[in-house]
């Protein structure tokens, strides 16, 4: 099944409309996993299995693996015991890549083949070619940045360009002209629900990924009135903080289990406003 239809069964069956994100960071793991060198993967394989039934994706960051000797190999093994484990939440790799046609089918091999993920984020400030290698794989995921949620957004994609802001021509080009297989997202920050409200009226039922609830301090009603979709669907509201450490001790995973309940049946409160 295609990255698009495993998070809408996700949606419907699951009932659920968050996305959890993976960003391990040893500063932050409790003491019992210092200096343990399979701590990257021994860590997120416990968030993943405490987490994963309240989950409509896993949104694993790149970054915080590749930082580390060995990291990258963790995240493999990472994904691939989601597939595993939990074969019906989707992995969405983090990795807002976009480049040159011949670069870019290096990063499609990295992000589809090498670590086998359901779907990838992708900066589409390169232009069309830049994604079309991404786009030809019809079952997964691109997932253009399309507003962001760091303060540093209003740069560059709130710009007016032909009359309108920089972050509504990329929504409607990217709903219009790259999406013939359907299988196209956005992401849009938490921090900006009226221009999360402009973005879905422009895109229809497009999915969007929304970081920044949690330790970024997004309105999580806010999200939700301005960004489902008439069927209550339509996001995959991203936390990853404020899940991942909700405990720095061995109690980590259970805790980490309890904060995603608890954000998805805050998420699913709102929905029935
Ligand atoms: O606009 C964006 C795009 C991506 N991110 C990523 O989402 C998570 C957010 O983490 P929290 O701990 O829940 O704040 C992180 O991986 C970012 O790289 C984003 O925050 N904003």
């Amino acid at each position: 099944m295609g990255f698009i239809n495993k998070l809408r069964s996700r949606w419907h069956e699951a009932e659920t409309l968050l996305c959890v994100g993976l960003d391990p960071d040893p500063a932050k793991f409790p003491a019992h996993l210092a200096g343990d060198p399979d701590r990257l993967f021994r860590f997120c394989r416990e968030i993943a299995d405490a987490t994963a039934q309240f989950a409509c994706a896993f949104k694993p960051q790149i970054a915080y693996f590749s930082a580390h000797a060995g990291g990258e190999e963790a995240l493999a093994r990472l994904i691939a015991h989601i597939h595993a484990a939990h074969p019906d939440v989707p992995v969405i790799l983090d990795a807002k890549r976009g480049d040159i046609g011949s670069t870019a089918e290096q990063y499609v091999a990295e992000a589809f083949v090498r670590f086998n993920a359901d779907a990838v984020t992708l900066n589409p400030y390169m232009g069309r070619d830049s994604a079309a290698p991404f786009l030809a794989h019809a079952k997964r995921g691109c997932i253009f940045l399309c507003h962001t949620s760091n303060p540093g957004a209003r740069d560059f994609q709130e710009l007016v360009v032909d009359g309108e802001p920089l972050y509504q021509h990329v929504a409607r080009t990217i709903a219009s002209a790259w999406n013939g297989s359907g299988n196209c997202a956005l992401v849009v920050g938490a921090t900006f629900p009226e221009e999360l409200r402009v973005i879905r009226e422009l895109v229809g039922e497009m999915p969007l990924l929304v970081p920044g609830v949690g330790a970024q301090g997004g309105d999580v009603g806010a999200v939700v009135r301005n960004g489902r979709t008439a069927d209550g669907t339509g996001l995959m509201i991203n936390s990853s903080r404020g899940i991942l450490y909700a405990s720095r001790g061995e109690d980590f995973a259970q805790a980490a289990a309890r904060a995603a309940r608890a954000l998805r049946d805050e998420i699913n409160r709102c929905r029935k406003r």
